[in-house]
């Protein structure tokens, strides 16, 4: 039986679609990632989700009770399901743990006190917690926000990029001890970003979507290797057009590259990248130019190169 339901949800802003019917179920414990570029529908939906946005028309539902919206809700939200986005607000007035104790002013004083210390153990906070916020870096009040978030034990967490204004190693980090709590605690997740690499960090389970619509859902294998679109297949790497034959494209690692035989062309840029440098090279008959991975470093701008593949790579992706 699943425990958080979006029932064919549909949102317009002034006519505009933002969402269209978008369903989904979820069990309790499960994590899922939905991917979109920006517009996409993503923070509509999650905050829809949340009670906190009215829908035109679908429902959400968690273990069977509707979730509310604020046009039939006189307090908007629920404790139960938790939305944290990228502007998170710490008091700055307030210690590290006075923030993680905040959310739990109205509960007995000796479960409040237990909470705040145990998310202080789990999170790694203890050494910090009599800091104010701005003595700590943007990913630990990244935790912070979190752990407060977290405080009232809600049964499903509403990540909305929270994550973004983090460098990559600092981002990943946090991500990965998040993702081990959440499983430990068996935290239902929805976790929406522009970032697929973001995306697969926490989970492989993934929805794409696309001006409000869901294009496709699997996992990160499917979709990378079967996607239905080149708005997904773009998501995993660039895709490079075949001359002459309709919607037919092949990912920059699929391209070999030779000294003879098949497409003749020049490399006109090279981008060192840290396991492959990645070529740009200019197809000579059609004039377009390719994104070619060249693991083994032999090719400079200027050289003059062929371009091959095998047959079986080549992806059919409509627009
Ligand atoms: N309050 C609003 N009034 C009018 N249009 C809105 C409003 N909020 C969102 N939209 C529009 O709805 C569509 C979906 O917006 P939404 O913010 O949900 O997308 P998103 O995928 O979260 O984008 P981003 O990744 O940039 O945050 C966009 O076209 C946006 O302009």
């Amino acid at each position: 039986m699943s425990s958080f339901i979006a029932k064919k949800i549909k949102k317009t802003y002034a006519g505009k679609i933002a969402l269209s019917e978008f369903s989904l179920e979820m069990n309790r414990g499960d994590f899922i990632s939905i991917v979109g570029e920006s517009g996409s529908g993503k923070s509509t939906l999650l905050r829809i989700m949340a009670g906190l946005e009215v829908q035109d028309s679908g429902q959400v539902f968690l273990e069977n009770e509707e979730i509310l919206n604020p046009k039939k809700k006189l307090v908007p939200g629920y404790d139960e399901v938790k939305l944290i986005h990228q502007d998170y607000h710490l008091f700055p007035n307030s210690t590290v743990s006075e923030n993680i104790r905040r959310p739990l002013l109205q509960y007995d004083k000796n479960y409040a006190k237990a909470r705040e210390e145990k998310l202080l153990e789990q999170f790694g906070l203890k050494e910090l917690q009599g800091r104010f916020p701005r003595q700590l870096s943007g990913g630990q009040q990244q935790k912070v926000a979190i752990a407060a978030a977290l405080a009232i034990e809600p049964e499903v967490l509403l990540l909305d990029e929270p994550f973004s204004s983090l460098d990559t190693i600092q981002k990943h980090q946090l991500i990965d001890e998040l993702g081990d709590l959440f499983k430990q605690w068996k935290t239902t997740v929805v976790f929406v970003t522009h970032d697929l690499d973001d995306a697969l960090r926490l989970t492989d389970n993934l929805i794409i979507l696309k001006k409000g619509k869901v294009v496709q859902k699997g996992n990160s294998f499917e979709l990378c290797t079967h996607p239905q679109s080149q708005y997904v297949a773009r998501l995993f790497s660039p895709i490079n057009p075949i001359p002459g034959q309709k919607d037919a494209y092949l990912r920059p690692n699929e391209v070999k590259l030779r000294s003879k035989g098949g497409l003749l062309g020049h490399v006109v840029d090279l981008r060192f990248l840290v396991h492959y440098n990645l070529l740009q090279i200019k197809l000579k008959e059609s004039n377009k130019i390719w994104e070619v991975d060249d693991p083994h470093r032999k090719y400079q701008v200027g050289d003059r190169v062929y371009v091959q593949w095998e047959e079986e790579k080549v992806m059919l992706l409509p627009s």
